[in-house]
């Protein structure tokens, strides 16, 4: 009778097993999306758990899987939802497993793209292809344009008050993509489209902090401009805590700095770019935006957005967020004659303009 028992019991662990090892569909894993009772705006966390629903397309994706786990731990976030054309099963199955808050769901392929996006907060898009050495990030414009005009024609249709944070490059072209099709839907709000330019201002940190012998974390550096080579320009001069540099110093770090993105892309050697630092940056900035969203006052980022500090549509600077996404521009600060002579060739063909922002 025990040895029935036994075995009775033992049959069930191999099925339960062997459910588990059935080849991956999308709708064979209890997280992926798979009908009406699964669908994301039902999550059971919603209404439940108190926290913002944050939404990764791309999170397959070398940026998209840290980027994953990364949201995972944020302790503001209630509901995760992972989109992608490839591989979410897999991605969802491992992150869902972390003991943490938030729950986990997984969207494979443009028929889910609309339940991936239903009710989110915040959506985050790394989706996209990345540099190869000898490319620019303009070179992978003809790709990415199209992907990102169709993820944002679905955030437009599905959740248009969402924040939302661009990565995928090259981010000087698809966030005003991303505003034309968000113009085009009659949904577009420029206080909740943001340019995810963070790496920057994490490599800044810890490039100057190196030079200074100080703690990266305690560093403080503003970029602004745009992401991509000279238009990246750090504001060594407002470094916190303050301080001073030699030229030889201001010139080795603002060229690292430019140059961050290329020198991971070609220690990667055809890998791909930076995915690890810019999941690490991503998941800081989506974190600034969520505190913004509940209401905690100064939080300062810098991000590339609609504004009106240049004579360019869009510009990177400081920002303040908050329950509306950018409530506040900061105007660019007192520039040294480095910066300000930088800035008045990239940006500035009308210098009087350059006085007015330095304000
Ligand atoms: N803003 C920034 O500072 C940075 C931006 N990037 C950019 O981020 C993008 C992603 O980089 P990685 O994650 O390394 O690339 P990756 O190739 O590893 O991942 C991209 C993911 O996007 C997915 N994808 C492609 N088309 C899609 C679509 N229509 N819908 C949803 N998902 C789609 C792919 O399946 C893949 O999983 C690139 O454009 C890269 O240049 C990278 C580093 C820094
Ligand atoms: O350089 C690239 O292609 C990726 C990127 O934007 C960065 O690492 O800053």
């Amino acid at each position: 009778m025990e040895q029935q028992r036994q075995q009775g019991a033992a049959a069930r662990r191999m099925a339960t097993l062997a459910s588990h090892l059935r080849p991956q569909r999308a709708s064979s894993h209890p997280q992926m999306e798979e009908g009406p009772l699964l669908m994301g705006s039902n999550c059971r966390a919603k209404g439940a758990a108190p926290g913002f629903k944050v939404a990764i397309l791309g999170a397959a994706g070398g940026i998209g899987q840290p980027l994953a786990l990364l949201m995972k731990m944020n302790p503001l976030v209630s509901v995760l939802h992972l989109y992608d054309v490839v591989n979410t099963p897999g991605v969802t199955a491992d992150i869902s497993h972390m003991d943490t808050g938030a729950v986990v769901r997984g969207f494979l392929g443009q028929p889910q793209l609309e339940n991936a996006l239903t009710g989110m907060d915040l959506v985050i898009i790394p989706a996209g292809v990345p540099r190869k050495p000898g490319m620019t990030r303009d070179d992978l414009f003809n790709i990415n344009a199209g992907i990102a005009r169709t993820l944002c024609e679905g955030i437009a249709k599905c959740c248009p008050k969402a924040i939302v944070n661009v990565i995928s490059n090259p981010v000087n072209s698809t966030v005003p993509i991303a505003a034309e099709v968000f113009k085009k839907a009659g949904t577009y709000d420029p206080k909740r489209l943001l340019g995810v330019t963070t790496l920057d201002v994490v490599r800044a940190n810890t490039f100057v902090g190196e030079v200074l012998g100080l703690d990266p974390r305690e560093v403080n550096v503003p970029v602004i401009g745009g992401h991509a080579g000279v238009t990246i320009l750090p504001l060594l001069s407002q470094v916190n805590p303050a301080c001073s540099f030699t030229s030889e110093e201001v010139n080795h770090l603002t060229s690292r700095i430019q140059n961050g993105g290329t020198e991971v892309v070609e220690a990667k050697a055809g890998a791909g770019s930076a995915t690890l630092s810019m999941a690490y940056a991503a998941a800081k900035f989506a974190d600034a935006c969520l505190r913004g969203l509940r209401g905690d006052a100064g939080i300062v980022e810098c991000s590339y957005v609609a504004s009106q500090v240049t004579d360019l549509p869009f510009f990177a600077s400081k920002v303040r967020l908050g329950r509306s996404g950018v409530e506040e521009i900061l105007p660019l600060g007192p520039l040294n004659e480095f910066e300000r002579s930088a800035v008045c060739t990239l940006y500035f063909p009308n210098f009087e303009v350059l006085f007015a922002a330095c304000i």
